[in-house]
């Protein structure tokens, strides 16, 4: 009898065992505070998950509505995800609880085998973050981003002469503008850059494989209980093999702008500072290569986005672009170009910049942190291991910081005295806490040139025949609008402007 009862509990046994290995205790609380509300679990890891939705930004907006500022959604026996969709929740725990949520979500094939561990936007907190972002601070605050406005200058005047030849194509043209200030600026690259380069193709390859694989559940390893997958033979080799290819490639760059420096080019550029700074931060040759390649998969397509936003934004609200261009006449006028020396004298650009921004935002779902420990918000625990999610979508959409959310108005920045209003209501154009964008000084001078040069050169008109669709967007951790038609009418006559920008 004993042996009989031995013998049938030892498959209840064994599939207890099994369920403890493949899904571990997470969470060590010690309160009983519960978890924010939401909608109904989903108790298998993946189904139902609500990321192989469509458009999961805007879903999480409805959820925000119905269920607060702060909901959790639970996929699995032990995974949460809490997403914020309110300005104030945002500050709260993003920035206030900055410590607590300085990790991501483990990023097996995208960031362990992909990337080798050493792409920023996947690793986890820890020693080498710490030491890289460092680096990135050191070679991207404020004082030295001001160094490459000239070379973004020069590359914005490029784009509005490539706009003046073919209007058709004008996201392609925003594209090839980031692509050419991207590796500029990081490599000291001076040669033309065109957006069919068999460098920027090379590197566009690299970051689609990285989009592709960083989409949520793409990876089974990636899902709790199922990390055991990296040792099955042959499953992560293609993974493997990408990564061989994207690291002979930034390699190949790094040396290449090496090369130029031995032979005494001088220009500026983020590999020299970064060299400068190796020893200090300790930064190995293969780390450089990696934080520098990785540069433009973070800073050209989210850069030319923004920018194609701006025109977008500007051809559908004529009122705000008179009130732009009033401005740019009083205080530039049309017989010279607008430059970064007028920002301070331009605070309608700026704050139709930043209503752009908000509008239709870039990073428009937020990218996932991780909490290293419980979080505790308004009576809520946010548990360790916790992914949190602040989603832009939503904050910009948020009443009671911007009223009238769905109307494009960049009054809303703008003081009683008519300065830039931002400190009070500044939106998370570029995340939050500790990972908050390293190149922020960077993009937001790009995106002013060229919405300043963009408006003083042009009266962007839609062409009725073709309206545009202002929600049509990739579905995309950076979204990108699909094709749209602007009709660009000169407000300098075609001569002069070339003149003044230098072409002739
Ligand atoms: C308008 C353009 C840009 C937008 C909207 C943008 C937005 C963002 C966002 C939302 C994040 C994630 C922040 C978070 O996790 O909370 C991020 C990370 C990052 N961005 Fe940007 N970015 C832009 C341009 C740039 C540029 C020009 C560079 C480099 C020159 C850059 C480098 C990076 C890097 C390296 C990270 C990873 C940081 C980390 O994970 O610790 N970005 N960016």
């Amino acid at each position: 009898m004993n042996e009989q009862i031995l013998y049938l509990s030892l498959p209840i046994l064994a599939l207890l065992t099994f369920l403890y290995l493949a899904f571990p205790p997470r969470t060590r609380t010690g309160t009983s505070l519960p978890l924010p509300p939401g909608p109904p679990a989903h108790w298998l890891p993946g189904i139902g998950s609500p990321w192989t939705t469509t458009y999961a930004p805007r879903l999480f907006a409805k959820w925000t509505e119905e269920y607060g500022p702060v909901f959790a959604l639970r996929r699995g026996w032990r995974d949460v995800y809490v997403v914020i969709g309110r300005w104030k929740a945002a500050q709260e725990i993003m920035e206030r609880e900055g410590g607590a949520l300085a990790d991501r979500p483990s990023h097996v094939a995208a960031g362990e085998v992909l990337s080798g561990g050493m792409r920023i936007v996947t690793m986890g907190s820890g020693e080498r973050l710490v030491r890289l972002r460092r680096l990135l601070h050191a070679v991207l605050q404020p004082k030295l981003a001001a160094s490459y406005e000239p070379l973004q200058t020069q590359h914005s005047h490029a784009l509005i002469l490539d706009i003046l030849a073919d209007p058709a194509h004008h996201q392609l043209h925003a594209r090839r503008y980031a692509a050419a200030v991207i590796l500029a600026l990081t490599y000291g690259k001076t040669s033309p850059t065109h957006y069919d380069d068999a460098e920027v193709v090379a590197v566009r390859t690299c970051l689609g494989r990285l989009g592709s694989t960083m989409r949520h559940g793409a990876w089974r390893v990636d899902a709790r209980g199922f990390g055991w997958l990296r040792w099955v033979p042959g499953y992560l080799g293609e993974l493997r093999g990408w990564h061989r290819e994207e690291r002979a490639l930034f390699e190949g760059q790094l040396e290449e702008a090496r090369r130029r420096m031995d032979e005494g080019d001088e220009t500026p550029c983020l590999v020299r500072h970064m060299l400068e700074h190796q020893a200090e931060f300790r930064i190995a040759d293969e780390e450089l290569a990696y934080v520098a390649g990785s540069m433009f998969g973070a800073g050209s397509e989210t850069t030319a986005s923004a920018v194609t936003i701006a025109i977008m934004a500007a051809t559908l609200h004529p009122d705000a672009q008179t009130k732009v261009q009033e401005e740019l006449d009083a205080v530039v006028g049309r017989e010279r170009a607008p430059t970064f020396e007028d920002r301070p004298n331009l605070p309608q650009t700026v704050a139709f910049m930043l209503e752009a921004f908000r509008w239709r935002p870039v990073s428009v779902g937020g990218f996932a942190h991780r909490a290293t420990r419980d979080v505790i918000w308004s009576g809520y625990r946010i548990p360790e291991g916790a992914v949190v999610i602040a989603n832009h979508w939503a904050i910009a959409h948020d009443p009671e910081v911007y009223p009238e959310p769905e109307k494009f108005d960049p009054q809303r920045w703008i003081d009683e005295e008519g300065r830039v209003r931002e400190e009070d209501r500044r939106f998370c154009t570029y995340g939050f806490g500790r990972r908050v964008c390293p190149g922020n000084h960077v993009a937001n001078r790009s995106v002013f040139i060229n919405t300043a040069l963009i408006l003083w050169a042009f009266r962007l008109r839609e062409n009725p025949t073709a309206p545009i669709d202002s929600m049509a967007f990739s579905d995309a951790s950076n979204m990108h609008a699909d094709p749209f038609e602007v009709v660009f009418e000169n407000r300098i006559e075609e001569g002069e402007m070339k003149r003044i920008l230098g072409e002739v």
